[in-house]
């Protein structure tokens, strides 16, 4: 078996901005992150707004400098780097921006030319890979084009060809989908995914949206006030998180979990405990679990729930309202735990 390579590896890496306001205590962005990206990994980094998720990946491309720890990228650590040292590694990374950051006194093909003069390719080659480009973000009409006569996903086609320009190994995502409607961020998602499998693009992704990280990503880490709270599998974090502010926060993008909004007014509503189970792929006998409710002679009413897939694995969350004497309900409950989650809302 190959051993995977490490394309970004973050050791213990912090930054801390000077405060905004006249003698504030400064801004600690990103606090001891240690973090590794592999090669052909879709990286997702989510977390609430503040989480110090731009922070981190502008330190991966060097458009911020850290102030403490390691940010190698293929190997190199990048902080040790002078500016000169530093334009072969970021012509080796591209990134797309949720504004798309487009040069409007540009055609669509002059743009997508412009990293191309940056790094001095020839003029004659430069119209080849622009043309070659065009073609693979499927916008070859729109060359002479300019941004303002574009809609949000061509746009956005656009600057994935302009990040896609010097070839690059690694690219990054800031919320690259989070201005455009659901069809046209499908299309950039499966355009984004291509480019991971076809030429095997190492994808970091910044996201709130839910559909992002279902739909490509692989990986998934959650920040949380400049750390990284947790990491792994996109499944088993979303499906399964184990800190409590990741929890938190999948809570609001994953179907079928109640706010606590919600689970007030559902206690409003139900006489019974209100008890939300969770189930993750076949793992769980659902069977079983309501078996236990009927042999406890505890009667139920499904009040809220939702089924979510991540790479064609489902897991959902159903919310019961319980109805027996509490001795009865407590020993179902203790029962079904050793199946599957339970929570009940207080
Ligand atoms: N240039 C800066 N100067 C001072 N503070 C900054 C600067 N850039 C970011 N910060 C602060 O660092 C913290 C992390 O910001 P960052 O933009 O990385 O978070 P984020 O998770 O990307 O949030 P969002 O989703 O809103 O973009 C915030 O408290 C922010 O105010």
């Amino acid at each position: 078996m190959s051993v995977a390579r490490a394309v970004v590896e973050l050791r213990g890496v912090s930054k801390v901005y000077p405060s905004t306001v006249k003698g504030g205590q400064p801004v600690v962005a990103i606090d001891d992150v240690s973090l590794t990206v592999e090669a052909g990994d879709v990286y997702g980094i989510i977390g609430y707004s503040g989480a110090g998720k731009s922070t981190l990946v502008r330190l991966v491309n060097a458009l911020e400098r850290s102030s403490g720890g390691e940010v190698l990228v293929n190997g190199t650590d990048i902080a040790a780097l002078s500016e000169r040292d530093l334009r072969p590694v970021r012509a080796g990374i591209g990134m797309i921006f949720q504004q798309f950051n487009l040069l409007n006194s540009r055609t669509v093909a002059a743009n997508i030319a412009y990293p191309l003069e940056v790094a001095r390719v020839p003029k004659g080659e430069r119209a080849a890979r622009v043309a070659e480009l065009l073609e693979f973000v499927g916008l070859s009409e729109k060359a002479k084009a300019y941004p303002d006569q574009l809609s949000g996903g061509q746009k956005q086609r656009v600057g994935i060809a302009r990040a896609l320009a010097t070839s690059p190994s690694i690219l990054l995502a800031d919320e690259a989908t989070s201005a455009l409607d659901p069809e046209t961020t499908h299309e950039v998602l499966t355009l984004l995914k291509r480019i991971n499998q076809e030429f095997g693009v190492t994808i970091i992704v910044i996201t709130h949206e839910m559909d992002v990280i279902q739909t490509i990503a692989t990986k998934v880490a959650v920040m949380d006030q400049g750390r990284v709270i947790e990491r792994g599998d996109v499944f088993d974090v979303f499906s399964n998180p184990q800190a409590a502010a990741s929890a938190r926060f999948v809570s609001t993008v994953v179907k079928g979990i109640p706010s606590a909004a919600e689970l007030e007014t559902l206690q409003q509503r139900h006489a019974g405990r209100i008890v939300t189970l969770s189930f993750r792929d076949a793992a769980v006998d659902q069977a079983a679990v309501f078996g236990e409710l009927t042999r406890g002679g505890v009667a139920f009413q499904v009040v809220y729930g939702g089924i979510n897939e991540i790479q064609g694995r489902p897991f959902g969350h159903l919310t019961l309202s319980l109805s027996a004497d509490d001795a009865a309900i407590d020993t179902a409950l203790t029962r079904i735990r050793v199946l599957t989650t339970v929570t009940e809302a207080r």
